[in-house]
């Protein structure tokens, strides 16, 4: 019986996607022939032309999976507005072994659950007292750009893992491991691990001759992605107990501040979450998974929207320029004086650079959804069952909505031409139901961070922005680092 229903279920899709436009079809890989060839550095403009060759809508077939890809903002628009396709789809299971069922990666009842536990932990309050962290960090990472001053063209995407794990373990998690102080290789170790699993799970969800997972566990892949997974959790792991040890140090239980309704919200991230599990049945797996979650999320978002920043101001210093001179407005009175959350929110043109930094280098660029009903877009039907690829990427360089997509100009984020454009047409941080809970927490983070170092350094960047090869993991990541010149302001 559920092998009739599948088939027939399958029989449903092909009937429907099949009259979509798509490449030809092969036994074994589908239609994807042309990635299996593609090389790394080539495999993601591979991607993302295939809409300029089969247009906004199309069909693919990776193996036996069905897959439709969409970028037009009326398309995704129906998407994210709707509270029911909240799936996450085929290709997160590929993540599983590193991220389990944790909020980027789950679906269904736990994800909904574990939502509504995790939510008030990122309330404004509580980023309003991390405040205080960002602009330590800030300053941390300025005394550490202190050794590249003057030596010229230097590689940084690999340094500024650091400040992105530093950050968020400080944060969310209540631990300090200072990796950017401090000269242990852990941290580096650690990132190159997520680095590491994240390219090769990218891998299998092009390949479908990697789908299988037993035969995909036979390889030296499989066994190094296997490698990678265990060194991350135990790092997790490590972070869960240091918390949980200085927790218990403190007092017996965690108390909650209460906001202005008197209701008990204000505890970070990990406190929340053992705190829950005190009077709850809540796994320790399912903190674990939380906890690979969040620091995922935190810091690899973190270093790569500060490396693409650098560059990007490093390629115009006329908006660098805009930039210090916003800063030194704000900092007339004393320009080495800690960075607060109030200065943040006045900082009105960093923040269009960091929206047009996420605009252009886009680096999540794609992300998907399994329907769980049929839906109708441009007058096709998509069946439940099917698998949705979204690409931002794409979204964020329609010439339709973005004149000259590869021009970077942050007045695309002024007000005025905000409102001229289609609602859903900049979606960095996805949108709706599932969209990023980090988001606020990366904007104050990204802006204190970068506020810290332009006050005190000149940029230039070796790469042209319009040049940049990626290679495609879950971000995009500049295929020969970025190369960046630091000179102190006089
Ligand atoms: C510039 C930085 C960031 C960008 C561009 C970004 C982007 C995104 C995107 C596009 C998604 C949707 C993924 C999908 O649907 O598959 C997402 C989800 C998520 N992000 Fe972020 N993110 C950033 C920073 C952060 C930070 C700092 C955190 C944590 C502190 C975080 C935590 C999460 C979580 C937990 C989800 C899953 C939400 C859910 O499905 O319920 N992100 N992010």
């Amino acid at each position: 019986q559920p092998v009739l229903k599948r088939q027939n279920s399958f029989r449903r899709i092909s009937y429907y996607i099949d009259r979509l436009p798509g490449d030809r079809w092969y036994p074994l890989v589908g239609s994807v022939a042309q990635l299996l060839r593609a090389k790394r550095q080539d495999l993601f403009q591979v991607l993302a032309d295939r809409h300029r060759r089969l247009g906004p809508i199309f069909r693919s077939w990776y193996g036996s999976l069905p897959m439709v890809h969409i970028y037009k903002p009326e398309h995704v628009e129906v998407i994210f507005k709707s509270n029911t396709i909240t799936s996450k789809g085929l290709f997160y299971r590929f993540f599983m072994m590193w991220l389990g069922q944790g909020l980027i990666s789950g679906s269904g009842p736990r994800w909904r659950a574990h939502r509504k536990i995790i939510t008030p932990s990122f309330h404004f309050k509580i980023l309003d007292s991390y405040g205080e962290i960002f602009a330590e960090k800030g300053a941390c990472l300025v005394n550490y750009l202190r050794k590249f001053e003057g030596k010229g063209f230097v590689e940084i995407t690999e340094d500024l893992t650091k400040i992105g794990l530093d950050v968020i373990t400080e944060t969310a998690m209540g631990v300090r491991l200072g990796f950017l102080e401090g000269s242990s290789a852990e941290g580096l170790e650690y990132a190159k691990a997520i680095i590491n699993f994240s390219r090769i799970a990218y891998r299998r969800c092009v390949n479908p001759l990697y789908g299988n997972d037993f035969l995909f566990h036979c390889t030296a892949l499989g066994r190094e992605s296997e490698r990678c997974s265990k060194l991350i959790g135990s790092f997790n792991r490590r972070i869960i107990q240091t918390r949980k040890k200085q927790l218990e140090a403190q007092s017996p239980t965690v108390e909650a501040e209460k906001d202005e309704l008197g209701r008990r919200i204000k505890v970070s991230f990990l406190d929340m979450l053992l705190n829950y599990q005190r009077s709850n049945p809540f796994a320790d797996e399912e903190i674990e998974e939380e906890v690979s979650t969040f620091m995922f999320g935190g810091f690899d978002t973190t270093s790569a929207t500060l490396s693409y920043a650098f560059a990007a101001l490093g390629n115009h210093p006329e908006c660098l320029k805009k930039v210090q001179a916003e800063l030194d407005e704000i900092f007339t009175e004393n320009p080495s004086r800690k960075v607060t959350p109030q200065d943040v929110a006045r900082m009105e043109y960093l923040d269009r650079v960091v929206k047009e930094v996420l605009r252009f280098f886009c680096f999540v660029p794609y992300i998907f959804r399994q329907l769980d009903e049929d839906i109708e877009l441009d007058g096709f039907t998509i069946p439940t069952g099917t698998n949705l690829s979204i690409c931002l990427y794409n979204l964020h360089h329609d010439p339709h909505h973005y004149p000259e997509p590869f021009r970077f100009d942050p007045d695309r984020f002024l007000p005025e031409n905000c409102s001229k454009r289609h609602p859903y047409a900049y979606v960095p941080f996805s949108a709706g139901a599932r969209n990023c809970l980090g988001q606020k927490f990366a904007m104050r983070n990204i802006k204190t961070l970068l506020a810290c170092v332009l006050r005190k350094y000149n940029v230039k960047c070796l790469e042209r922005v319009e040049d940049i090869k990626y290679t495609i993991e879950i971000v995009l990541r500049p295929l020969n680092g970025l190369h960046v010149a630091l000179e102190r302001r006089t």
